[in-house]
């Protein structure tokens, strides 16, 4: 870090420092019995009753405060996740727009909830509360207001929150009519029929070079950073399944020439053909000698290839869970063919954004945030919106993916969370890892 930097986060953190040194014994001697309201069930007082004027020098405190810890926050955000949290803002819109229109604020604070709702909890009052409005409210901010956004907000929302609610769409996955792909899907088409139209093939080169690039500048370096590739074997066969852009084939094999790894790209013809059309004139020797391979293959069929890697990155969240089961079930039985195979499944996992710490007065959040979960918690669960935008399917927690896993014949071996929302998940086959 420039030594600027480093004095100017010493001069925040003095500045905030003895700033909430003030603001406790200001708060203290005005109301001995007030506590911070953010994980209360009822708002504080001493800054949220609408009449109430705090002393001016509390006032002061509490603005100068605001101001140093968003300075503090920039200097700590990474400026390419600062784009992701206000280019999905109208996600956050939706969700707030579908929290406003049920009524959730007041049905947490009425009974039987008086003030502390477990989503589970919510899903019966409602009866019908789908797996999709979970995951709207889940991108909201810990204490959300019930306050109605306003109509420019609930426009740039693009109706989501109605397909949320709507009977007919509320619980669906699929592509063509789940509540958020049906905003953008276009005269009926899905985002992958659109996007594998001829006529929009400026579209999809766009997108290859906008949305792959820009994916990648998020995701990339955790790739090949956080997990140890480097402790495969040498020339160990890696799946792709499912493989679409195969970029991760090209970093992998770029970054690790000297491992002679064996990279088996697998997907439908299509896309396997624009693939080879466009790779790498750098990787063109590795294809040449058959280390890269481009393999036709549907993953609900009986898998052709064999390999010591079952690689499959943003596939299962695109499934329910009956489907990622079939899939699991054709996968396990191909990693049957080479011992000691694994599977290792690079995914978003839903997240707890904030927490509950057991006793609010004297612990902060930070060291009581559940640990199997992606990093950058509030980011991931925004970004799990864009992939349901597109392509249908649900994102899972760690605890969701660990008992479907060993439902399909897998055992989570390690979890590696990534320096980025994503993590990996390394399964080994279950009679594998109890021997
Ligand atoms: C499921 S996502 C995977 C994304 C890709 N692994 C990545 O990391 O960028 C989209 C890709 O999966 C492919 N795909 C979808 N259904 C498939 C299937 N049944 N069998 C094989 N590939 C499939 C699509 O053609 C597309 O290239």
């Amino acid at each position: 870090m420039h030594r600027t930097n480093t004095s100017y986060l010493s001069a925040l953190r003095a500045s905030i420092n003895d700033k909430l040194l003030q603001l406790e014994d200001q708060i203290s001697s005005a109301d001995p019995h007030s506590r911070p309201h953010l994980f209360e069930a009822t708002p504080w007082p001493f800054l949220d009753d609408p009449e109430y004027l705090p002393p001016q020098p509390v006032f002061d405190l509490l603005d100068d405060l605001r101001l140093d810890l968003r300075a503090l926050d920039s200097l700590v955000t990474p400026t390419r996740f600062k784009l992701v949290e206000i280019g999905n803002l109208p996600y956050k819109v939706a969700a707030l727009e579908t929290a406003v229109l049920l009524n959730v604020a007041e049905a947490i604070e009425s009974a039987p909830f008086h003030g502390y709702a477990p989503l589970a909890d919510l899903a019966k009052l409602w009866m019908s509360m789908s797996i999709n409005l979970a995951a709207s409210f889940a991108c909201l901010p810990a204490s959300s207001s019930s306050k109605k956004p306003s109509a420019e907000c609930m426009g740039s929302a693009g109706g989501i929150s109605k397909d949320i609610t709507s009977p007919d769409t509320k619980h669906s996955f699929a592509e063509r009519d789940a509540p958020f792909c049906k905003v953008v899907s276009k005269s009926g088409k899905t985002f992958a029929e659109y996007m594998g139209d001829p006529e929009n093939a400026a579209m999809v080169e766009l997108s290859g070079e906008g949305v792959v690039g820009w994916l990648n500048k998020l995701t990339r370096a955790s790739l090949l950073g956080d997990y140890p590739w480097e402790e495969l074997n040498e020339g160990s066969v890696i799946i792709d399944l499912g493989a679409g852009a195969g970029d991760s084939g090209m970093d992998v094999m770029r970054k690790f020439p000297n491992k002679h790894f064996k990279w088996v790209y697998q997907d439908f013809g299509p896309v396997l053909d624009m693939l080879k059309k466009s790779y790498p004139s750098e990787l063109q020797q590795q294809v040449s000698n058959g280390d890269i391979t481009f393999v036709l293959q549907d993953y609900f069929e009986p898998n052709v290839s064999a390999g010591n890697v079952w690689y499959a990155r943003g596939v299962l969240h695109e499934y329910d869970d009956e489907q990622v089961l079939q899939l699991l079930g054709h996968i396990t039985s191909a990693m049957r063919k080479t011992p000691g195979a694994r599977m290792i499944l690079n995914e978003v996992l839903n997240s707890s954004p904030a927490i509950i710490p057991v006793s609010a007065a004297e612990t902060v959040p930070s060291e009581h945030i559940p640990n199997k979960q992606s990093a950058l918690a509030s980011t991931a669960n925004t970004m799990t919106w864009s992939t349901f935008s597109l392509f249908g399917g649900k994102e899972r927690s760690y605890e969701e993916y660990e008992v479907l896993l060993n439902k399909g014949g897998l055992r989570v071996n390690r979890l590696y969370k990534f320096r980025t929302f994503t993590v990996m998940m390394e399964c080994l086959l279950q009679e594998e890892s109890d021997a």
